[in-house]
């Protein structure tokens, strides 16, 4: 069975379109990166989801149960973290997590999800004293009570410095291995790139593509990044490797590198052409593409 399945989820406010017949399904034990710039529509499908947002059309599922007509049961397999989420400045992390073993109904020991959380040493200050990091994991950690079939988080990682989001991502890792699926919304792509099986992109409210960081970089012809170093960077010359049969992208990288995205076919085609321009090439080197170059070949934009 699916964790999430949408059909044609859309939501038009008056004169916003934030989701455009979005169709996309997350399995379960994966965890599936959900991308897209500011407003593009991550927060209102999440919204979608918790029934504290209906669609104007289609409609969306959790384990088979619709959201909207059966919201109690659908959100009965999965924890939530929410964006811009507070703490109870009075209540200790134990208090806390207490309080969601209480709502849930459910017997976790406080203790083992708060050492699962890294704030077990914590426990008893309260978590007005607690660091960004360690507030972000301890409601994280009220997320994971009555262990979720499905972690759905709103940008997980946001504000946090590389060793909190790291320490974020470890514990999301550990709830996979437990057969967890995980649904990540983000707009900083080193997150999604560093632990998601899948990646959908949604820009303008629409889902442009998804498939697997290996399966995007297929379809942008292979995903080769060549790095060619000159004396001289033109405009002209930029301009003129754009046209080349192949070449998805060309920037300018430290005033002297050009940065190309094309196919492997292409990239002889490219040296070829800059050599035609009298371009006098240093050096020239290939990588894979990274997540952001397609996120830049398939929205056009760049990040954040
Ligand atoms: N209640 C609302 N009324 C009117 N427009 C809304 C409402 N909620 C969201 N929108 C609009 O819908 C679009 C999608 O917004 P949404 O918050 O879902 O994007 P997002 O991808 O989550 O962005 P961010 O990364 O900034 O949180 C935006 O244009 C936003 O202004």
């Amino acid at each position: 069975m699916t964790a999430i399945t949408a059909d044609e989820l859309s939501k038009r406010y008056t004169t916003v379109t934030a989701l455009d017949r979005v169709s996309l399904s997350v399995n379960e034990g994966e965890i599936f990166g959900f991308l897209g710039p500011n407003g593009a529509g991550k927060s209102t499908f999440i919204n979608i989801l918790l029934n504290f947002a209906r669609p104007t059309a289609g409609s969306v599922e959790l384990f088979g149960h619709d959201c909207q007509a059966e919201g109690v049961a659908a959100r009965d397999r999965i924890g939530v973290l929410p964006e811009g989420y507070s703490v109870f400045d009075r209540l200790t992390g134990r208090q806390h997590i207490e309080y969601a073993v209480r709502s849930k109904d459910a017997d976790d020991d406080p203790v083992e999800i708060l050492d699962r959380v890294g704030v077990r040493d914590a426990a008893d200050r309260p978590a007005s004293d607690y660091s960004k990091g360690m507030k972000q994991r301890l409601v994280l950690g009220m997320s994971l009570v009555d262990e979720p079939d499905l972690l759905v988080l709103d940008e997980p990682t946001s504000g946090l410095d590389p060793n909190g989001a790291t320490e974020i991502r470890s514990i999301l890792r550990k709830e996979r291995e437990r057969g967890a699926a995980i649904f990540f919304s983000s707009h900083i792509l080193e997150q999604v790139e560093a632990i998601c099986d899948r990646v959908g992109i949604l820009q303008d409210g629409e889902l442009v593509a998804v498939d697997t960081i290996e399966g995007l970089r297929q379809s942008i012809g292979g995903g080769t990044k060549l790095l060619i170093d000159v004396t001289e960077v033109a405009d002209a010359t930029v301009e003129a490797i754009r046209g080349v049969d192949g070449v998805e992208t060309a920037t300018v990288r430290d005033g002297s590198t050009i940065e190309v995205t094309c196919t492997n076919d292409a990239k002889m085609d490219v040296i070829v052409e800059l050599q035609r321009l009298g371009a006098d090439v240093v050096n020239f080197r290939t990588e894979e593409a990274s997540l952001e170059d397609m996120f830049v070949a398939y929205t056009g934009s760049g990040q954040r």
